[in-house]
C-alpha cells in the first residue's frame, strides 16, 4: 500500500516535472508570438491544474489586457500594468504568480513565495478569494491578510503560508514585528491599485516592504489609473519593467458599454432626487457614493425610513470590519437592492450585477470618478453611471472629464419632478433622534468635505447655500460649521505665535518658526486625511472626531481640546523650552494658551523652577479627567504651578478685565445710541437736538457715574465693543443651542449658525478685521517685561489657591518683584488696559 502510494507519487512528480520543462519551452517561445492571436487561455503556456480551476471558473477566453500582460508576465519580467477598471486585472496577476509557483516546484514547507497587496480589505478579500479558486488544484497555501484580524494568531502561522494577500498596513506591522515573518524566499510581489497604495498615506510603509524584500523577485504593478507619484514606486520596485497599457486600444477612459450622464442637482436637491430615482428605477441594483462617512450613514438612515420598496445598505470606513465584509456579501448576493457608500467601494470591488452608479457627491477628482463608475458595466457587461454636480461644480468637472475621455451626456430633470421631501425628512429626524444626530453630523460633514478638498476649480463650500441644505436634512437650525472656526483659530494662532516671536528673541524665532511650518504641516496633514479622507479605506472616518452638534457639541469640544492637549504633552516633553513655549502658543485653546503663556514667559526668564514639568502634569491630569469641570482644572492648575500669580492670578485680572469690557461695551452702546438720536435731531433741525444732547448726556451721566475715575480711564481705552458684542451674541447663541464651546467663548472667534445664509467667506474678511484679543496679547507682553526685569518673581507655600480672589489667597500670594498680589494684579489690570 506504501509502495504503491510512494511509486504514485514519484510518477506525478516526473510528470510535473515534464511538464515544467515544456512549459519553459513554450514561455520562451511565447516572445515570438503576437498576443493578439492568443485567444483562448489554453494557447498559453499555463499547467494543467491552473486551466483546470479556470475552466471551473468558466474564465475560457482572456480580455485584453490578460493578453498583453501574460506573455510578458510568464516570462518573468516586472509589469508595470494600466488598464480599465473591470478589464480583468486580477487575473492577469494571480496566473503568472500561480505559474510561477509551479514551475519552481515550491512546495508547501518552503514558506513564503509571492505576496499581494491591495489598499482595501475588501479588495484584498475579493482577491483573495480569486488566488483560492485558482490554486484550487495545486498544492500551494494562502492566507489573508488584513487589519481588523487577530494579530497575535497571524505571528505564529505567517510563516507557513506560500501566497499573502495583505493591505499594506499589515504587512509592514509583520515586516517590522512579527519573528516568524521570513521575506527572503519571496520570488513575487504584487501590488494592485498600486496608485492608491501609495496615495493613502501607504508610500512610506511601501518603500519599508520593499527595502526588505529580496532583491531577485518578479515585481507586478496594476492600477486602473495610474498617476506620476507611481514612477517613484517603479524605480525602487522594478527592474526593467515593461509597461502593459490598454489605453492606446481604447477610445475611453471608461469601459465602452457604460452609458454616463450628469445632471445639475443642487446640495439641498441631492436627497429629492436621490429619492426619487430609486423610486423611478425600482428594480435595479444600485450604487450611491458619497464623500463621507456620516453623509452615508444619514442617508441610509433617512432612505431606510422614507421607505421606497427596497432594501438599503451601507459601507464605509467606520464600520467594523465584520460588518463590512457581511454588507460586501449582502450586495453582492442582492438583486435589487441599494448601497450607499463612501469611496472604500470604489476601488477595485467586483459586485455583481450593479446597473446604476450613481455619485451623488462630485467624486474627488477624474480616478475617482472612473473608479467609481467602474463598478458597473464589468467584463463587457453593460451598465449606466450618473454624476450630480451643483451648477458651482459642473463647469470644471466636466472639462476635466472630457480631458481624460470621459463621454459624459446631459441628463436633463426638472425640478418639479423631484419629490418634495423636507418636511419627510424632518418627521423622520423628530421621530428618529439618533437620526437629528446624524442629520447634523452629515451637514458639517458635507461642508467640511468640500472646503478641504484641493481642487478649488471645482469645490466651493461658499457656493453651498447652508441654510436650505439644512432645510434638506430635516434640520430646523443650520448647524454651526466648525472649520470656519478652525481657520479663525489658524489665524489666532499666528498672530499667538507672532506674539510669542517678541518675548523668543530672534534666537527663539527660527524654532517657533520651525514648529509653526510643522504645525502647518499637521494642518495640511488634516486636510489631506479628510480630503483623501474621502476615500476612507481600512479603518478611518475622514472627519476623525473633531465635529459634533447639539448638545453633544460641547463635550466633543472638550474631548478635541483634551486629545490636542495630550498630544501637545507629549510634544512638550520632547522639545527644549523655546519648542514647548512655541508648542503651547501654536496648540493651545485660547483660554490655556492665555495662562501658560505665563508659565512660559516666566520660564523663558528663570522665573519659576520648572514650569514644563508642572505644566506637563497638569496636562495629563487634564487628560485623565475629561469629565472634570472647570473648577476642578484650575484647581490642579494651581497645585501644579504652587504659585499664585501666574495662572490664578491672571485669571482674576483676565476676569476683571471682561468686566471692564462689559462695562465698556454698555457704554458704548448708550453712546451710540445717544450719536443716532442726535443725529436724527439733527435732521429735524431747530433746538430739539440740543434738548436731546442734555438727555441722552444725562442717560450716559447717570451710568458712568457708577465707575471709578480709574475704571473710567481703563474704559476709554478698551478695545472695540464689537468685538464684546459679537462674543456675547455667540454665547447667547450657544446657551440657546443648549451647547457651547470653549475654544468659541474664549477666543473671541466669529459665530456661525445665524441662519443668516451669509457665506462663509464674508464672515472669515469679518474676522480678519477684527481686533482679537490684541489688548490681552499686549498685556502678556508687558507682564513680561515687567517680570523679568525683577528678580524671583514667585514664591509658593504649595498651598491650594482655588479661591484666587479670597483675601486668605492674597496674603498667601506671592509677589512680583515685591509687590503685594493686590498691587501686581493693579498692574496688570493696568497694562491690560495699555496704561502703564
Ligand atoms: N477572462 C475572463 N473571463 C471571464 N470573466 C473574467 C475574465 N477576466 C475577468 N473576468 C471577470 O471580470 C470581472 C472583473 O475582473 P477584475 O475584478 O479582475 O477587474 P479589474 O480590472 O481588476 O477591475 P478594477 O480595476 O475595478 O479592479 C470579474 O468578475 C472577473 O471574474
Amino acid at each position: 500500500m506504501w509502495k504503491v502510494q510512494r511509486k504514485k507519487i514519484k510518477q506525478s512528480k516526473e510528470e510535473n516535472e515534464r511538464e515544467v520543462l515544456i512549459l519553459e519551452k513554450q514561455i520562451q517561445e511565447l516572445k515570438h508570438k503576437d498576443p493578439q492571436t492568443l485567444t483562448r487561455f489554453n494557447k498559453f503556456p499555463i499547467s494543467k491544474n491552473t486551466l483546470r480551476a479556470m475552466k471551473v471558473c468558466k474564465f475560457i477566453h482572456p480580455t485584453l489586457v490578460q493578453q498583453l500582460v501574460l506573455p510578458h508576465a510568464l516570462q518573468g519580467v516586472d509589469v508595470v500594468v494600466d488598464a480599465k477598471t473591470g478589464s480583468g486585472k486580477t487575473l492577469a496577476f494571480v496566473i503568472p504568480m500561480v505559474e510561477a509557483l509551479y514551475r519552481a516546484c515550491w512546495c508547501r514547507s518552503w514558506g513564503l513565495a509571492a505576496i499581494i497587496v491591495a489598499p482595501t480589505r475588501e479588495l484584498a478579500y475579493q482577491v483573495h478569494e480569486v488566488v483560492k479558486r485558482i490554486i484550487q488544484f495545486h498544492k500551494f497555501t494562502s492566507a489573508l491578510i488584513i487589519g481588523g484580524k487577530d494579530l497575535a494568531a497571524e505571528y505564529h502561522h505567517i510563516g507557513g503560508f506560500n501566497i499573502l494577500v495583505c493591505t499594506p498596513g499589515r504587512l509592514h506591522q509583520h515586516v517590522e514585528q512579527s519573528p516568524n515573518f521570513n521575506v527572503s524566499t519571496l520570488k513575487l510581489f504584487v501590488i494592485d491599485e498600486a496608485d492608491l497604495c501609495l496615495s493613502m498615506g501607504f508610500a512610506d510603509m511601501m518603500n519599508t516592504i520593499l527595502r526588505e524584500l529580496p532583491r531577485e523577485r518578479q515585481t507586478m504593478l496594476f492600477s486602473a489609473t495610474q498617476t506620476r507619484n507611481i514612477n517613484t514606486l517603479i524605480k525602487s520596485g522594478c527592474t526593467k519593467p515593461v509597461f502593459c497599457s490598454t489605453d492606446e486600444y481604447a477610445p475611453a477612459a471608461t469601459p465602452s458599454k457604460l452609458k454616463q450622464s450628469y445632471s445639475i442637482c443642487e446640495a439641498h436637491d441631492k436627497i429629492a432626487y436621490i429619492f426619487s430615482f430609486l423610486k423611478y428605477y425600482k428594480k435595479k441594483k444600485v450604487l450611491v457614493f458619497l464623500s463621507t462617512c456620516k453623509q452615508v450613514k444619514f442617508l441610509s438612515a433617512v432612505l431606510s425610513s422614507l421607505k421606497h420598496g427596497r432594501k438599503v445598505l451601507d459601507m464605509h470606513g467606520c464600520m467594523k470590519q465584520h460588518l463590512r465584509m457581511k454588507i460586501y456579501n449582502l450586495f453582492q448576493s442582492e438583486k435589487n437592492c441599494v448601497m450607499i457608500a463612501t469611496d472604500i467601494a470604489s476601488r477595485g470591488l467586483d459586485f455583481s450585477g450593479v446597473e446604476w452608479v450613481v455619485s451623488l457627491d462630485c467624486p474627488e477628482n477624474v480616478t475617482t470618478y472612473i473608479h467609481r463608475v467602474g463598478r458597473t458595466a464589468r467584463y463587457f457587461g453593460e451598465g449606466e453611471a450618473l454624476l450630480l454636480l451643483t451648477q458651482r461644480e459642473s463647469d470644471a468637472m466636466i472639462a476635466q472629464l472630457c480631458q481624460h475621455r470621459v463621454p459624459l451626456q446631459h441628463l436633463e430633470v426638472e425640478s418639479g419632478m423631484l419629490s418634495r421631501l423636507d418636511s419627510r425628512v424632518e418627521d423622520v429626524l423628530l421621530k428618529k433622534p439618533e437620526v437629528l444626530a446624524m442629520a447634523q453630523r452629515a451637514f458639517k460633514a458635507y461642508l467640511k468635505n468640500l472646503h478641504y478638498m484641493k481642487n478649488k476649480d471645482v469645490f466651493d463650500a461658499e457656493s453651498i447655500d447652508r441654510d436650505r441644505l439644512a432645510r434638506s436634512y430635516g434640520l430646523v437650525t443650520t448647524p454651526q460649521v466648525k472649520f470656519v472656526e478652525c481657520l479663525i483659530k489658524e489665524e489666532e494662532q499666528q498672530q499667538f505665535a507672532q506674539v510669542y516671536k517678541t518675548y523668543g528673541g530672534a534666537a527663539e524665532e527660527s524654532a517657533v518658526d520651525d514648529l509653526t511650518n510643522n504645525n502647518n504641516s499637521g494642518l495640511d496633514g488634516t486636510s489631506n486625511a479628510s480630503h483623501n479622507g474621502s476615500y476612507d479605506a481600512d479603518s478611518d472616518d475622514e472627519e476623525g472626531q473633531d465635529e459634533s452638534d447639539g448638545s453633544k457639541s460641547n463635550d466633543q469640544t472638550k474631548e478635541n481640546v483634551l486629545e490636542n492637549t495630550s498630544s501637545l504633552a507629549r510634544a512638550y516633553y520632547k522639545n527644549d523650552s523655546v519648542k514647548r513655549a512655541a508648542i503651547i502658543a501654536k496648540e493651545c485653546p485660547y483660554k490655556e494658551r492665555f495662562e501658560e503663556l505665563f508659565v512660559t514667559v516666566s520660564e523663558l526668564s528663570g522665573a519659576l523652577a520648572e514650569p514644563p514639568k508642572d505644566y506637563s502634569k497638569y496636562l495629563l491630569k487634564v487628560k485623565k479627567k475629561p469629565g472634570d469641570d472647570d473648577s476642578q482644572t484650575d484647581h490642579q492648575t494651581c497645585q501644579e504651578s504652587s504659585s499664585c500669580l501666574t495662572l490664578s492670578g491672571v485669571k482674576a485680572i483676565v476676569e476683571r478685565y471682561r468686566k471692564q469690557n462689559k462695562l465698556s461695551h454698555k457704554r458704548k452702546l448708550k453712546e451710540r445710541r445717544w450719536e443716532t438720536t442726535r443725529k436724527r435731531q439733527e435732521k429735524k433741525g431747530g433746538k430739539k437736538h440740543e434738548k436731546a444732547d442734555k438727555t441722552a448726556g444725562s442717560d450716559e451721566d447717570d451710568s458712568d457715574g457708577e465707575l471709578d475715575p480709574f475704571t473710567q480711564q481703563i474704559i476709554d481705552e478698551l478695545p472695540d465693543p464689537d468685538e464684546i458684542r459679537r462674543r456675547k451674541g455667540r454665547e447667547n447663541e450657544q446657551q440657546q443651542d443648549g451647547s457651547s464651546d470653549e475654544f468659541f467663548n474664549t477666543s473671541g472667534g466669529y459665530v456661525e449658525g445665524d441662519n443668516s445664509g451669509v457665506h462663509i467667506k464674508r464672515k472669515m474678511d469679518k474676522r480678519k478685521r477684527e481686533p482679537s484679543n490684541r489688548e490681552e496679547d499686549k498685556f502678556c507682553k508687558r507682564l513680561h517685561v515687567e517680570d523679568s526685569d525683577g528678580a524671583e518673581s514667585c514664591s509658593s507655600d504649595g498651598g491650594s489657591d482655588q479661591d484666587y480672589g479670597s483675601d486668605s489667597d492674597r496674603a498667601r500670594g506671592s509677589s512680583l518683584h515685591g509687590l503685594s498680589l493686590q498691587q501686581q494684579e493693579d498692574l496688570a489690570l493696568k497694562l491690560l488696559m495699555g496704561t502703564s
